[in-house]
């Protein structure tokens, strides 16, 4: 089993930074990364599994877009135990979906894993079909704005009547000054994670424009226009928070 690296991607100075990718040096940090710039990162993988275990209808798919090594998936497939269980795991980064394949066949024992099917895929163009759990834990955040309506359409489109989206992300707040206190809380939060400043500014200019945060307001609006019946803010912690939107019955 590989030793998780710990993540430095920015801890010297660069010349000049560029656009964030989910390359392969990213990859080989990833699971360190998130959990340190992530408030409440692994409450959200956690309840992902739970909520997945109350909503998957089966006979249907969960499909986990933006899968990257799979962590999602794990807590789906801790949950759920059933035979039949099908999960699709979606991401268009190379590097990404073959370190997840690794991390599956490690974690998961054989028979549960004949049910996960992986792809690098743009989620903005694969079908989704006969799902009734759709999540979305930190990729909608990276998507184009013109993107996003669209996708939504198509979820709903796809999912079964009472099925659900899992939607987590970086938010942004209307009032300025709410914005910046839980902004600067954030990075109170990765300075405690043990980040640098440099580190910190540097990630932030590789962020910048590739990573676009939302209101609640415009989330909540996006679901209802994409035709979802109801949308609930379930967690929250400082700027990262996660949403449940449900199809109608
Ligand atoms: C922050 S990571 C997601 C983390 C993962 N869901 C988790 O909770 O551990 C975002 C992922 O979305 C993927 N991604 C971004 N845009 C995408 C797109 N259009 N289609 C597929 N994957 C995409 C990236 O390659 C990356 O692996
Ligand atoms: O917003 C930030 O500063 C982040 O580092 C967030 C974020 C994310 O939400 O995906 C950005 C890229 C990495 O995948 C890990 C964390």
């Amino acid at each position: 089993m590989k030793k998780e690296q710990k993540d430095a991607i920015f801890a010297n100075p660069l010349d000049k930074v560029a656009t964030f990718s989910f390359d392969d040096k990213v990859v080989q940090v990833f699971p360190d990364m998130i959990k340190r710039s992530v408030p409440g990162y692994s409450n959200m993988i956690g309840m992902t599994g739970v909520i997945a275990r109350r909503y998957w209808q089966p006979g249907t798919r969960i499909y986990d877009l933006g899968c990257s090594l799979g962590a999602s998936m794990l807590s789906v497939l801790h949950q759920i135990q059933e035979p039949g269980l099908e999960i699709v795991g979606l991401d268009n980064s190379d590097a990404m979906i073959e370190r997840c394949r690794e991390v599956l066949s490690q974690e998961v024992p054989e028979a549960q894993r004949d049910g996960v099917h992986l792809e690098c895929a743009d989620i903005c163009e694969a079908p989704i079909d006969n799902a009734s759990v759709v999540i979305l834990n930190f990729t909608f955040q990276f998507l184009p704005l013109e993107q996003r309506l669209p996708l939504l359409k198509r979820i709903h489109e796809g999912l079964a009547p009472g099925g659900v989206i899992v939607l987590s992300e970086k938010v942004r707040f209307e009032s300025a000054e709410q914005q910046d206190t839980l902004f600067d809380l954030h990075l109170d939060f990765k300075r405690a994670n043990g980040y640098s400043e440099l580190e910190i500014s540097q990630k932030r200019a590789a962020l910048e424009n590739f990573l676009q945060a939302e209101s609640f307001d415009i989330h909540h609006q996006r679901f209802r226009d994409a035709g979802f019946a109801q949308s609930s803010v379930w967690f929250q912690y400082l700027n990262f928070a996660s949403l449940l939107a449900i199809k109608a019955r």
